[in-house]
């Protein structure tokens, strides 16, 4: 049974990469389940959608860091129990775009340095043993400067600032989560994928074969 996690901040080309793992990963085992959060086409990432929207403030900052982490391991609780936790105990590889590791990113971005421990601690006994989320084999962290995931993102909106949600149009937040993001990945011993040189992004291919080369060893 195996569960790989890939991570990266918004903007870090994850969809991309997700999309080139999982045709890798079909080709050498057939049967492959691609999952991604939030679950935006279920009714269980209602609260999500409504955060992100700026429902309940239009800061990031203004809604509790663990509230808002029990939205999201909420959505992921429905997905796994309606969704693919079949396969995944009948041993089907399953690949995750985000997943209870980007709580680990964003929600901890919001919390003071001398809470992140305790933090970690929590979504861990909170997701894992609590809710029974399967932990995460392996993860893959995309490592994008928030500079260039910035005008990454840009090119995915045409200029519109209005489509972002609340993570993606506050700069000083996401740039607070690429801190918490080196931390948690330190901590829970992620793979760190860099993926630009002289903030430039790297070529999609040569990004997608560091993946491949860090995945070698639990395959
Ligand atoms: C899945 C997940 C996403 N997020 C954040 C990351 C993104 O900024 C935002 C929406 O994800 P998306 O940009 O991949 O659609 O939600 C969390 O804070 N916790 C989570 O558990």
């Amino acid at each position: 049974m195996s569960l790989i996690v890939l991570e990266g901040l918004d903007g870090s080309g994850k969809g991309t990469q997700a999309q080139l793992l999982y045709e890798a990963l079909s080709a050498r085992y057939g049967r492959v389940r691609k999952i991604t959060f939030p679950d935006y086409g279920s009714p269980s990432s209602a609260l999500v959608k409504m955060y992100l929207n700026g429902d309940f403030g239009k800061n990031p900052e203004e809604v509790n860091a663990y509230a808002a982490s029990a939205f999201y391991a909420v959505d992921r609780y429905a997905s796994f129990q309606i969704d693919w936790k079949a396969d995944y105990e009948g041993g089907v590889p399953i690949l995750a775009d985000r997943y209870t590791t980007s709580n680990m990113i964003y929600q901890l971005g919001k919390l003071p340095r001398t809470e992140w421990e305790n933090y970690l601690s929590w979504a861990q006994d909170f997701e894992y043993d609590k809710l029974g989320l399967p932990r995460p084999d392996l993860v893959l962290f995309l490592d994008m400067p928030v500079e260039v995931s910035q005008a990454l993102l840009l090119g995915r909106y045409h200029g519109d600032e209005e489509k972002k949600d609340i993570h993606e149009s506050d700069l000083a937040f996401l740039r607070d989560c690429a801190q918490t993001a080196r931390f948690a990945a330190q901590r829970l011993h992620w793979h760190v994928i860099p993926c630009s040189e002289n903030g430039v992004p790297l070529e999609r291919e040569k990004i997608h074969q560091s993946v491949l080369s860090e995945l070698e060893e639990l395959l």
